[in-house]
């Protein structure tokens, strides 16, 4: 009998890792299987990334105990890491959504802490650094996305010293006085400062982490930069060659990347005649009301869906404004649905939309128009053209790409953006109506000024923030942090007010630069 050896795996340059793949595996009611574009903003920002330096993407394909072989979707070659029902309870819904999600966005729900969650999120950052180290080829590029893999870095530098590691995290860090609640603190600082670079969406968050590597490993830090020293084996150094003379230490670079959007891609989808023509029949569907809002957000108790509705439904109660003349689409899409905060939140919001439209709706019309339900792109494209105003009222959100979304499809320069101050977004976007969404008083003002915006106004402000939201899209993103990776980026070849504080010239990887197309 001939015994096959398995066939080598295939190797790439460049690596992303992330919880999921830019494809889901869904079975449909019939039993019939086929790949679907998965939900959430990293993936909407990473595709283009990737087709443009033709890499691989190692992730969880999104149903249990899949034993899938590489294989190529849109031009992207896919590397599936299994995960058991048990990985899934344990370390996706467990560890990831029910303990670091609520630290990491300020305690909005209390994170749950349990040792075996901690357990699996070990076992199966592992199992993710073992699929990047076997299809990475010598000395490539890894970019390690997000919170459910934090300790990746670490895992990969230990071995797979030639390696160059990005991570980038999507959600907020927190301040130390929250972090430090978490029993694992120091084990997630230490598998971060296996990285090379680590991006985060604000100043402030980078700013965060910083003070916990100086208040939990007490090495010193300097603007971005922090000295990780070489000797120190609780980082997975184990220095790559001697250790240079002068430098016992690697240097490791804290900084934020606010990420953003294929804006090119979203004005072109909302100048097509038939998305245009969807917006005017979504606009006659809803009753021609002479306003129409809109609120997008996964289902998520980070979102303040509570806090806008309720302004909302107190509007209607004061006679601000009537049903008959605002409609507010509210788009809700399931998300981590096994999760009870988030069973929980869902009764409350559908409780909140039932009252509203039992109080003050007509036989005709409803003035909260609640979808349930994840739309596609073109969709997503027309509701932006048909409102008026975009509700954003996030109590903690890393970026908010649904903000600049809106923005971008915004061809004629008109629409209203409210947007919370607590959503990475509104470091970018000053020109929005910001709202601190606790503030429900200071809400239904800003709710009240949108609609009533003078024309003029609504264009000076739309052109400004889309002026931003076009200059630093998504591949700016993606080029900025890539070139202080791989060595490529010069201080003043980065956009002046995205990297506008110190960077220290120094600071680059231990690997040999690698060239990368950015
Ligand atoms: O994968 P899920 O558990 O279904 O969640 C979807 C994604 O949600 C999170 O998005 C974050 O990243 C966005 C892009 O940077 C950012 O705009 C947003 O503020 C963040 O919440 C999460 O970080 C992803 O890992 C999830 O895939
Ligand atoms: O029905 C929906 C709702 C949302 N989205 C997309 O999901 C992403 C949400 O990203 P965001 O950063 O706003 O929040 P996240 O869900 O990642 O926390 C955006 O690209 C939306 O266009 C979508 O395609 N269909």
């Amino acid at each position: 009998m001939t015994v096959q050896a398995p066939a080598a795996p295939q190797r790439y340059s460049f690596v992303v890792a992330s919880n999921r793949l830019p494809v889901d595996r869904v079975i449909d009611p019939d039993g019939t299987a086929r790949w679907a574009n998965s939900p959430g903003g990293l993936v909407t920002a990473l595709e283009p990334v990737m087709r443009a330096n033709n890499g691989a993407w190692v992730g969880w394909a999104g149903q249990p105990d899949l034993q899938l072989d590489p294989f190529e979707s849109d031009g992207i070659s896919i590397v599936p890491v299994p995960l058991t029902a048990d990985d899934i309870r344990m370390y996706y819904e467990g560890f990831s959504n029910d303990t670091l999600w609520p630290l990491y966005h300020d305690v909005i729900s209390h994170p749950q802490y349990h040792r075996e969650w901690w357990d699996s999120y070990v076992q199966v950052n592992r199992r993710f650094a073992d699929a990047v180290a076997e299809v990475s080829e010598q000395g490539a590029v890894v970019w390690v996305q997000d919170y459910q893999l934090q300790l990746v870095p670490r895992m990969l530098r230990e071995d797979r010293p030639d390696l160059t590691i990005g991570f980038f995290n999507h959600i907020p860090f927190p301040p130390y006085g929250i972090y430090s609640q978490l029993p694992w603190r120091t084990q997630i600082i230490e598998g971060l400062l296996g990285a090379d670079v680590i991006g985060f969406q604000r100043l402030a968050d980078a700013n965060n982490f910083t003070r916990a590597v100086r208040r939990l490993k007490g090495f010193p830090t300097k603007g971005a930069t922090i000295e990780v020293p070489l000797i120190d084996e609780s980082v997975g150094v184990r220095a790559h060659g001697p250790i240079p003379e002068g430098k016992p230490f690697r240097t490791v670079i804290a900084r934020h990347f606010p990420i953003s959007i294929d804006a090119d891609s979203f004005e072109e989808m909302a100048r097509r005649p038939e998305i245009i023509e969807r917006a005017r029949q979504i606009r006659e569907e809803l009753g021609n009301p002479e306003r129409i809002i809109l609120g997008v957000d996964r289902l998520d108790y980070t979102k303040g869906i509570a806090h806008r509705l309720k302004a909302f439904g107190e509007l209607l109660r004061d006679g601000s404004m009537t049903a008959g003349e605002v409609t507010l689409v509210q788009v809700a899409s399931p998300s981590r649905e096994r999760v009870e905060a988030y069973r929980q939140l869902r009764d409350e919001i559908e409780l909140m939309v039932g009252r509203i439209n039992g109080d003050y709706g007509t036989i005709g019309h409803a003035p909260v128009s609640y979808h349930h339900t994840s739309y596609p792109r073109d969709e997503m494209v027309a509701l932006y053209l048909a409102a008026d105003v975009m509700l954003v009222t996030a109590l903690r959100d890393g970026m908010n790409l649904v903000a600049k979304e809106y923005v971008a499809t915004r061809t004629d320069d008109d629409g209203v953006l409210i947007l919370s101050e607590f959503a990475g977004a509104s470091d970018e976007l000053k020109r929005a109506l910001l709202v601190n969404p606790h503030d429900i008083d200071g809400l239904k003002h800003a709710i009240l000024r949108a609609l009533h915006m003078p024309r003029a106004e609504r264009r000076t402000r739309m052109r400004s923030l889309r002026r931003r939201v076009f200059e630093h899209d998504v591949a700016a993103w993606s080029s900025a942090f890539l070139a202080v990776l791989t060595g490529n980026g010069h201080a003043e070849s980065l956009q002046a007010d995205i990297l506008h504080d110190e960077l220290d010239e120094d600071a680059q990887p231990e690997t040999g630069p690698m060239t990368i197309d950015v």
